[in-house]
């Protein structure tokens, strides 16, 4: 089977998208997988589905796949790289702002005369159960006016009990506070965090090192992909458990090692608003194995 991708980047995350508007074309996980290969085939961190509107006052779907062929629920630069494609494609007309359903809501993208794009994210959800975070047993510990869980990593030694926050936004984060994120132990806790028995349906895990209150550096080990040069929805999580933790303003740069996103939120139910850039790479053809 040959199929047509567009190979795009958002602060370094990057992904193929696929235009399923026309036709559907329902790959198998393993599908998702040797699009996502780096060695054999195109090379992503996620693989974006555009399909058409399932509901009237909605203008398309947009499905994601992680690396390892795993649908979820949700992809922050991702959602800037759809607004892009479907926009520099004429799908959308002449509109500028667009309405995508995902599996876990409708978010709002929007491109800005600067070239960046915003997306309403919608608001975070603390709710543990629906992260899903299973805190039996556990109990938390206050911090700046909200709180952290410390989880036991098993048997290493090393990094024996970790203090994370957790929400999700849509999918589900962990977010540690560290000193120094150029040295902080992601390819070693990151894995730990992402399979911990506590979250049934796996996690991101986000390493953050405050700056100011207007600045993080931040990386992510995600669900399903490994580290990645940025995570958007990482960025809107750290950056809420940050002004929850009482280290954060409402506006806040984040630093990734792909590139600068800026998060805003005002609040409780507020939505969380992410402002970055989106760019094409290449267009082209692969043939995938049936
Ligand atoms: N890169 C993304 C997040 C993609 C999904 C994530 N790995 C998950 O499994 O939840 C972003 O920019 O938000």
């Amino acid at each position: 089977m040959r199929i047509r991708f567009t190979k795009m980047q958002g602060a370094g995350n990057d992904f193929v998208v696929l235009d399923e508007t026309r036709q559907r074309l329902d790959l198998s996980a393993a599908q998702y997988r040797q699009l996502a290969d780096r060695h054999f085939g195109v090379g992503a961190d996620q693989i974006l589905s555009v399909r058409p509107a399932p509901a009237p006052g909605i203008d398309f779907e947009y499905v994601i796949h992680n690396a390892d062929g795993g649908e979820v629920e949700q992809c922050g630069n991702g959602a800037r790289c759809f607004a892009r494609f479907v926009v520099d494609k004429g799908l959308a007309g002449a509109r500028r702002s667009i309405k995508v359903k995902t599996l876990s809501g409708v978010i709002e993208p929007r491109l800005n005369e600067d070239g960046r794009i915003t997306v309403d994210m919608g608001p975070p959800v603390f709710e543990l159960a629906d992260i899903p975070f299973d805190a039996a047993g556990l109990s938390p510990h206050p911090f700046g006016g909200w709180q952290q869980w410390h989880i036991a990593l098993g048997t290493h030694a090393e990094y024996a009990l970790v203090h994370i926050a957790v929400l999700s936004m849509g999918n589900p984060h962990a977010v540690q506070l560290v000193d120094d994120v150029d040295a902080a132990p992601v390819a070693k806790v990151g894995p730990l965090v992402e399979n911990h028995n506590r979250f049934p349906k796996r996690v991101n895990a986000g390493f953050m090192q405050v700056v100011d209150r207007g600045r993080i550096k931040l990386r992510v080990w995600e669900r399903g992909a490994g580290e990645t040069l940025a995570c958007g929805t990482g960025a809107c999580a750290a950056v809420v458990a940050g002004i929850r933790l009482g280290k954060l303003d409402h506006r806040v740069d984040v630093e990734t090692r792909g590139g600068l996103l800026t998060i805003e939120w005002a609040g409780g139910a507020a939505p969380v608003y992410m402002t970055g850039p989106a760019v094409t790479v290449f267009e082209g053809e692969m043939e995938l194995q049936e």
